[in-house]
């Protein structure tokens, strides 16, 4: 049994992926509300981020106050609709250093193919957080955590926004020991591996390619 996955159901989190799965929401604004959803769960993810004491001048005082200490941060998306989330965690990371896994599910077998794999020199000395917005079959996640851990990387996290219960019993099977933080636990998968009832295709979705 792996770490209990968090599923971050904020009433705000909420309202934004109803418009998400709404088919009548275009590129432009579901663009739009992926930055807005990932920011607010990346305010949670990143909860245990340690901090320093600095001192700092007011205009008024001298101030004993905390900044976050040079812990270093990685983010990996998994390509392409992993690249949706990265505006949203890098407008609130902005040193963070980001690695980059082209995967694609193949049609017939639902397997994830990879086609590119670029990742920081010192990913190993960094926290690394897998993003993606879907969680399927697993298939994906896996694989990418797998690339990552076998840098030598000893923290990753992975988030995404909806997950398939098999997606995230897979996951967890695999990577026990990788926190999982989920917008929304949706019911199942259907006969083509899509998410019920899901968003779609999330790539088409944030790329218009459908
Ligand atoms: O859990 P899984 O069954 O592996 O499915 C999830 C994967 O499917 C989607 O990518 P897709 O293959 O559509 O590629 P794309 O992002 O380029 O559209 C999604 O962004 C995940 O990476
Ligand atoms: O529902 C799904 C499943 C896999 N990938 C997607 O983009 N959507
Ligand atoms: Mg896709």
């Amino acid at each position: 049994m792996g770490i209990q996955p968090v599923i971050l159901d904020h009433p705000l989190i909420q309202h934004k992926i109803s418009l998400m799965r709404d088919k009548n929401t275009g590129s432009k604004e579901f663009r739009e509300l992926i930055t807005e959803v990932t920011m607010l769960m990346c305010f949670e993810a990143t909860r245990d981020l340690p901090l320093k004491e600095v001192e700092i001048e007011t205009p008024i005082a001298l101030a004993k106050t905390k900044v976050i200490s040079g812990r270093k941060l990685a983010f990996v998306p998994i390509l392409r609709a992993g690249m949706g989330m990265l505006d949203g965690v890098l407008k609130l990371l902005p040193a963070a250093k980001v690695g980059h896994i082209g995967l694609y599910r193949d049609p017939d077998t639902h397997l994830p193919v990879e086609y590119y794999c670029k990742l920081p020199s010192d990913i190993s000395e960094r926290d690394v957080i897998v993003i993606d917005p879907m969680l399927a079959t697993g298939g994906s996640a896996i694989d990418a955590i797998s690339q990552v851990k076998k840098r030598g990387v000893k923290s990753i996290k992975f988030m995404c926004i909806i997950a398939a219960p098999e997606g995230l019993e897979a996951l967890t099977a695999a990577h026990p020991d990788v926190p999982v933080y989920i917008a929304a636990l949706d019911e199942r998968l259907n006969e083509s591996k899509y998410i019920v009832p899901g968003l779609g295709d999330a790539g088409d979705r944030i790329y218009g390619t459908k």
